[in-house]
């Protein structure tokens, strides 16, 4: 506590804080008091944190030192780094205008997404300068003042633009070092003035190009898993979309927490757009592999629904990041499915053409709906949610 008071204060750079630092700090008190308390009352602690509206950036611009004990994470068994293998990097130039090179893409993309369950894209046709104003937008929001990302701090998930610190913090078995904005894009858009100022030109923007992407990425993976080239298109599978813009703040103990805990994405697809400042980890064969950021490169990952679809042919693989105590960290995850719109009630199993007598359906039929009303009631606990749906 008194750490806190002498060493922030004497901080410059909060002499330009948006809002008054002793509000700031009367805001954390609870937090600040609590385990300090002769027993450790994580509910109040975490309802104490929520309720500032603050979020990780706030506790971080309140200059704590050390961290709130609900985001310490227990220590991690395979945290073995840097095993000599590279994640594919695959140019999507002439997908569309040269059939040898498409069928050279459709390999690579269905070796990457049976292996890895990851790979990176180059030439996909989103310029640089969109690419780099989304990320920028992402870090205006997030460093705009309080009051106006407080307006959009919510838990209630049937919003289309919701803000908010861990979307898993009360279920979680520990909290993740990051704030994230989400925004339900597609297939109904937000109206323009439910989306912040600071990222809203540039989030309809990339919406357009990451719809385009997808339905080029769909059709490599339908033709990968012989099916005909808009099979995945056909059973809605880019349907919808939603953007998961993660801020990371510099954490003063990166060693006790991470940014996202190891996990394996809800979804039918991601296409990540991540800044320089690297951390993400891929898990393969008990390792963890770096996911370096490339200029330009979009990330790609096979989600749990099109593992269930695809009868465990393409793999969603655990992944998670790191905390870094340097610089703010700034990604953008497009999630491809339809959310939880109970409207969109199709039902997702194994597909018919996929199964055979010596390949039968590994998994039982769901709704999106119910696929993610089991993920979130999980959280991000590590266990995969597949083995739910297992037959
Ligand atoms: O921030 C990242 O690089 C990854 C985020 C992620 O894994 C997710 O949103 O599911
Ligand atoms: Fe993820």
């Amino acid at each position: 506590m008194l750490t806190l008071y002498e060493s922030t204060t004497t901080k410059k750079e909060y002499h330009t804080f948006p809002i008054r630092f002793v509000e700031l700090i009367q805001s954390y008190l609870p937090i600040l008091v609590l385990p300090m308390a002769a027993s450790y009352d994580r509910a109040s602690e975490i309802k104490a944190f929520d309720e500032t509206k603050l979020g990780v950036k706030g506790l971080v611009d309140a200059g704590i030192t050390k961290i709130p004990q609900f985001f310490i994470q227990p220590p991690e068994q395979s945290s073995l780094k840097s095993l000599p293998v590279e994640i594919p990097v695959i140019d999507l130039t002439g997908v569309d205008s040269d059939v040898a090179l498409r069928s050279e893409v459709v390999k690579q993309v269905k070796n990457a997404s049976e292996t890895f369950g990851f790979f990176q894209v180059v030439n996909h046709g989103i310029p640089l300068e969109v690419l780099d104003e989304m990320l920028a937008g992402v870090r205006r929001f997030h460093e705009a003042e309080i009051e106006i990302k407080k307006k959009y701090y919510t838990r209630d998930v049937s919003k289309k633009v919701v803000y908010n610190s861990n979307f898993d913090l009360y279920e979680g078995p520990a909290a993740n070092w990051r704030d994230t904005m989400s925004v339900n894009m597609a297939p109904e858009p937000p109206k323009l003035d439910e989306l912040p100022v600071a990222s809203r030109d540039i989030t309809l923007k990339y919406a357009t190009y990451i719809k385009e992407l997808g339905i080029t990425l769909f059709e490599l993976l339908s033709e990968g898993l012989g099916l005909k080239s808009d099979h995945l298109t056909e059973i809605e599978c880019n349907k919808g979309f939603y953007f998961l813009s993660h801020y990371y703040p510099p954490c003063p103990e990166p060693h006790l927490t991470v940014g996202t805990t190891k996990h394996s994405d809800p979804d039918f697809l991601t296409v990540l757009l991540q800044d320089d400042i690297g951390g993400l980890q891929v898990f393969y064969e008990n390792y963890w592999v770096e996911m370096p950021p490339l200029p330009g490169a979009l990330v790609v990952n096979i989600g749990d629904l099109l593992q269930i679809i695809s009868n465990d042919k393409l793999k969603s693989v655990e992944h998670r990041v790191l905390a870094n105590s340097s610089r703010p960290r700034v990604s953008v995850a497009c999630f491809f499915s339809t959310f939880r719109n109970p409207v969109y009630n199709r039902l997702y199993g194994p597909i018919k053409e996929l199964r055979t007598d010596e390949n039968p359906p590994l998994y039982k039929e769901t709704t999106v709906r119910d696929f993610l009303d089991y993920y979130d009631s999980k959280g991000l606990a590590g266990a995969s949610v597949l083995d739910h749906f297992r037959l």
